[in-house]
């Protein structure tokens, strides 16, 4: 896959900067406000009894703040967090490692949830039910099943394919939290908080032409708030303004509606090679040469929430929205 300036996936070199941008307490974390006042309750609730807070799943676009989210609560609930991710939990005896290394109330973080082993789901069942471990000792007919007690902990799950969970799993959790795109507004309130963090002299017109084109993903917002910064200080005195910002995001070709090379590309193989759709996702892939996976997981998202693209059950559709965009006639039927 390409590397594109506007990805809401976590880049290796960003992760640095990323770590530094993270707000690490409620009152840091900008927007989502619902979720944040949920969870405000649940996690005062969950101190004053003294109890483990339930188990929580964070589900959403990349990008939009689930590890942040994870990292706050055991911020707020004042206890430990070990994070890990489905994929490295290879073995239930990983599993198994990490669950009587817990402390008391402290947070598990499973990252990409949806991708842990079947065998190992299993395990997680009664840990997250009964805190308990069942443990086979022995082989053959005389092998037995021990029940280990596990210390009360908070499981939080992050995944941005909730649909792959196993119901199993999924009703497992208490508190359900699907983090939605962030607005204009909050992406601007976002971008001033970041310059404010790297020292970046950012201006609020600097910071509302970035956060239009940020695709509403913080992540993307601090990206191209970084970019920018470039620009603005090697063509000019290192303030961005609302011109300076703009300027650069054309030079990165990034478009006002945060659409890069690759979007546009798929928007208009729609638009003008196959007479708007509908397309086959298989067809779309071939066109511009990505693996269909990719184009459902990080293209298709955005374009969807943005309401240029539709998905019929006979393939994708350009809307009149994606027309307009490209100042192309909408066709009348
Ligand atoms: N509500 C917010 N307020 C301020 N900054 C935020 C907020 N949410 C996310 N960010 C910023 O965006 C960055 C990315 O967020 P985070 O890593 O939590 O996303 P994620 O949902 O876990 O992504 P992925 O699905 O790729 O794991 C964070 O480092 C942080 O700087
Ligand atoms: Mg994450």
């Amino acid at each position: 896959m390409e590397e594109r300036i506007i990805s809401a996936h976590l880049a290796p070199e960003d992760a640095a900067v990323e770590y530094s941008l993270r707000p690490r307490f409620l009152s840091e974390y900008i927007g989502q406000e619902r979720v944040k006042e949920n969870l405000r309750v649940f996690i005062e609730a969950a101190k004053m009894r003294r109890e483990a807070l339930d188990h929580v799943l964070l589900y959403g676009p990349p990008g939009l703040g689930k590890t942040t989210l994870s990292v706050i609560i055991a911020n707020e609930l004042g206890v430990n967090l070990r994070a890990t991710s489905g994929p490295a939990i290879e073995r239930p005896g990983d599993l198994a490692a990490i669950l009587t290394n817990l402390e008391e109330g402290d947070v598990l973080f499973i990252d990409e949830i949806h991708r842990l082993p079947r065998a190992v789901e299993e395990v997680l069942y009664p840990a997250m039910e009964d805190f308990a471990l069942d443990i086979i000792i022995g082989k053959g007919p005389s092998a037995r099943s021990v029940r280990l007690d596990l210390p009360p902990f908070t499981l939080i799950g992050a995944t941005t394919r909730a649909g792959l969970l196993s119901s199993p799993l999924r009703d497992r959790f208490g508190v359900v939290v699907r983090l939605e795109y962030y607005t204009e507004d909050e992406l601007v309130l976002i971008l001033l908080r970041a310059a404010d963090i790297l020292g970046v002299r950012l201006r609020e017109d600097g910071a509302r032409e970035i956060a239009r084109r940020a695709r509403g993903t913080p992540r993307v917002a601090n990206r191209l708030l970084k970019r920018v910064r470039d620009f603005a200080q090697v063509s000019g005195d290192g303030v961005i303004t609302g011109a300076v910002a703009r300027d650069a995001l054309e030079r990165m070709q990034v478009d006002p509606m945060g659409l890069d090379a690759i979007d546009r590309k798929l928007l208009l193989s729609i638009i003008d090679t196959f007479g708007g759709g509908p397309v086959g996702l298989e067809t779309m892939a071939a066109t511009i040469g990505e693996e269909p996976h990719t184009i459902e997981d990080v293209y298709e998202p955005y374009l969807l929430q943005i309401g240029f693209l539709q998905r019929t059950p006979r393939g994708r559709v350009a809307t009149p929205l994606a027309y307009q965009h490209f100042r192309r006639e909408v066709p009348r039927t």
